[in-house]
């Protein structure tokens, strides 16, 4: 038997850091969407008991560095299972692009080897084995909309936004999530307002929640890439509703309602940008089937 898993990518509709911890983590509030740009994952079993990565995209690595082989580990060390599973992945999501396509590749394995090992976890117990491969892989585990708080590994599910269109536009550089939370000034941080964006997306008030997209992460990638800059602006120029960078970048994403500027906002961003998406949120959480 061979499973196929899609693996989502994700936004950050607010970002928040409240403060520095003491383990070197930041403490966050944020709230997360999942989209309908997905990597395909394949698990199929192998007849000795290793876990192999089979890959083309020759920015994913193809050993344990890889979270998708990281959660097959954590769930054959935690369980003793002895098979092994060759995991082929067919990237669809940008590579550290603030899109959390490692994490959610890593979310969709813990899902599907919890089918074909028969482990009968639940979507909980996945979330806590998913925190020790990464911050945001309990979101990924359970899709939808949430906020998180903690390291981003405590996760409280809420409505989803209104329909929308998500253009995404990804810049050709690569972003290190701990280099942006290593140069942000705590002291200078302006704070989004996450509670105002839970209470205009449980009220689906689409013009509330573009007026309080906020990251604090934002600044400091900003000022390291200005060209992630002159993308925003040309998002808001093409006519989206809101503009936003995604996570710690370079992504930046774009809100519209209607179908008629859509277009307009992605021919725009295809004349200077390679990977430019035009995608829906993704509302429903996954389930275990
Ligand atoms: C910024 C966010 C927003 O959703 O997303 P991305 O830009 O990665 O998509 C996340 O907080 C990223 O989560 P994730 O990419 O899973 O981070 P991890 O692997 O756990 O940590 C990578 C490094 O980022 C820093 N880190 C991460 C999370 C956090 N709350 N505080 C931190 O300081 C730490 O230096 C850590 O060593
Ligand atoms: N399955 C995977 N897909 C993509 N990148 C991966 C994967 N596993 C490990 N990585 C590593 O994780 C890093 C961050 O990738 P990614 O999850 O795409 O970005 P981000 O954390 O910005 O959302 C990459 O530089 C890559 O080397």
């Amino acid at each position: 038997m061979k499973v196929l898993v899609k693996a989502p990518a994700k936004i950050n509709l607010s970002l928040d850091v409240l403060h520095k911890r003491p383990d070197g983590y930041h403490e966050v509030k944020m709230v997360m969407t999942t989209i309908d740009l997905a990597d395909r994952i394949e698990l199929i079993p192998r007849s000795d008991d290793a876990i192999q990565i089979i890959s083309q995209n020759r920015f994913v690595p193809d050993d344990d560095r890889n979270l998708a082989y990281q959660a097959a580990k954590v769930l054959k060390d935690t369980f003793g299972i002895k098979q092994g599973v060759a995991i082929s992945i067919t990237k669809n999501i940008p590579v550290a692009a603030g899109l959390a396509g490692g994490s959610s590749d890593a979310a969709a394995t813990l899902r599907g080897l919890n089918k074909l090992w028969r482990l009968g976890l639940t979507l909980d117990e996945l979330a806590e084995l998913g925190a020790q491969i990464g911050s945001d892989v309990p979101f990924c585990v359970y899709g939808g909309t949430a906020v998180a708080t903690g390291r981003g590994e405590k996760i409280m599910p809420i409505a989803s936004p209104p329909p929308c269109w998500v253009i995404l536009a990804k810049p050709s550089i690569g972003v290190s999530t701990a280099e942006v939370y290593r140069n942000l000034k705590l002291d200078e941080i302006r704070h989004p307002d996450v509670d105002g964006m839970v209470e205009a997306i449980e009220s689906q008030d689409y013009a509330a929640i573009c007026k309080l997209v906020g990251n604090v992460l934002e600044e400091v990638t900003l000022k390291m890439h200005p060209e992630v800059a002159h993308i925003k602006e040309q998002m808001k120029r093409f006519g989206a509703d809101a503009a936003l960078m995604s996570g710690s970048g370079p992504t930046v994403f774009g809100l519209v309602q209607h179908d008629s500027r859509l277009q307009r906002i992605y021919n725009g961003l295809r004349g200077f940008c390679d990977q430019v998406f035009a995608v829906r949120i993704l509302g429903e959480q996954h389930s275990l089937d």
